[in-house]
């Protein structure tokens, strides 16, 4: 593996297609020549029991396309984006993930091509391990160094990952002796180190104090905008933790699609209000979101 650096400073090293068109982002995506698209759901229900965890879901990401999906607790979000990693089949409808189709490909070769980061994930590294291990782990589809011999190239690689998310200080300390950010940043590049054509993010800001939430939006901001990195989506609770540089976002609310597409049209009041069931004031500043509960008159 090499690496090289986007405009960022961020290493990505797979150049993206864009789109072939050049047609600006839309939020339709009727004309999208499928071979574009990242993931492809159609009609797609999760249940367990009788319970529906998702459902009716159609939702197509392109690769160079910024997501957002948002929603409140138990609205769904961790099972679209399991959906998205291959993690989980549906029981309707059909998933398309690279072009592969959920249930016809062997998700063992697909899962390489996706980067995910979750708190799930960070659970399972050992705290004795070595912050430049736990990245450089990853091109070999391991948690945790054991007896490989690694490539000078890929440590290399994992080092300029580590510097470009500001962790290349604390890259020979233990992972367990990092705090909550440093954790999160040792993953996104832990992440991005197999160089994925998806990088799924869940609720990677949670727990982080306001310094480490700014500092995290603002180097997702970067990733964003970096046109070498891979098709992003983000899982929040939080308009405040959408980075500047999203440019889609989905809506869910009990399973269902509340609004989907370009985020300008879906992040509004109307919108967010019947998400969370809350009347919901919002605003937008310096391409941040904020919003909070409208005050009694
Ligand atoms: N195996 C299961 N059996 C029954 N219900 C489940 C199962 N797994 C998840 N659920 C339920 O499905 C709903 C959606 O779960 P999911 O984790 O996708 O939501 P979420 O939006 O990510 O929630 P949170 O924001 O709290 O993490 C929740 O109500 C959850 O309790």
């Amino acid at each position: 593996m090499t690496g090289r650096s986007g405009q960022n400073g961020l290493v990505t090293d797979r150049g993206l297609q864009g789109t072939t068109d050049g047609r600006p982002h839309s939020g339709g995506h009727e004309a999208a020549d499928t071979t574009d698209l990242v993931i492809r759901m159609d009609d797609v229900g999760v249940r367990r029991g009788p319970t529906n965890l998702v459902r009716g879901v159609d939702w197509r990401v392109e690769v160079d396309e910024r997501w957002v999906i948002l929603g409140p607790n138990g609205a769904g979000k961790t099972t679209m984006l399991r959906l998205a990693g291959a993690e989980l089949h549906p029981s309707d409808g059909t998933v398309h993930l690279l072009g592969e189709r959920l249930g016809g490909v062997d998700v063992f070769e697909l899962r390489p091509r996706i980067g995910l980061c979750s708190a799930a994930q960070a659970a399972r590294i050992p705290p004795d391990e070595v912050v430049r291990d736990v990245v450089v782990s990853a091109g070999y589809a391991v948690m945790g160094r054991w007896r490989e011999d690694y490539d000078s190239l890929d440590l290399d690689r994992a080092t300029e990952l580590l510097d470009s998310l500001g962790m290349g200080a604390l890259a020979d300390r233990r992972f367990g002796t990092l705090s909550e950010g440093e954790r999160k940043r040792t993953l996104i590049a832990r992440a991005l180190m197999t160089d994925p054509e998806l990088l799924l993010l869940d609720e990677p800001a949670a727990g982080l104090d306001l310094g480490g939430r700014e500092d995290l939006v603002a180097r997702l901001a970067a990733l964003a905008s970096d046109p070498d990195a891979p098709a992003l989506v983000l899982v929040t609770h939080h308009v405040e933790e959408i980075p500047p540089g999203f440019t889609h976002a989905l809506l869910l609310r009990e399973g269902g699609i509340v609004a989907q597409g370009l985020l300008s049209d879906v992040i509004t009041e109307e919108n967010l209000s019947a998400t969370f069931g809350q009347d919901l004031v919002l605003q937008r500043s310096g391409g941040r979101f904020f919003a909070w509960r409208r005050p009694a008159e």
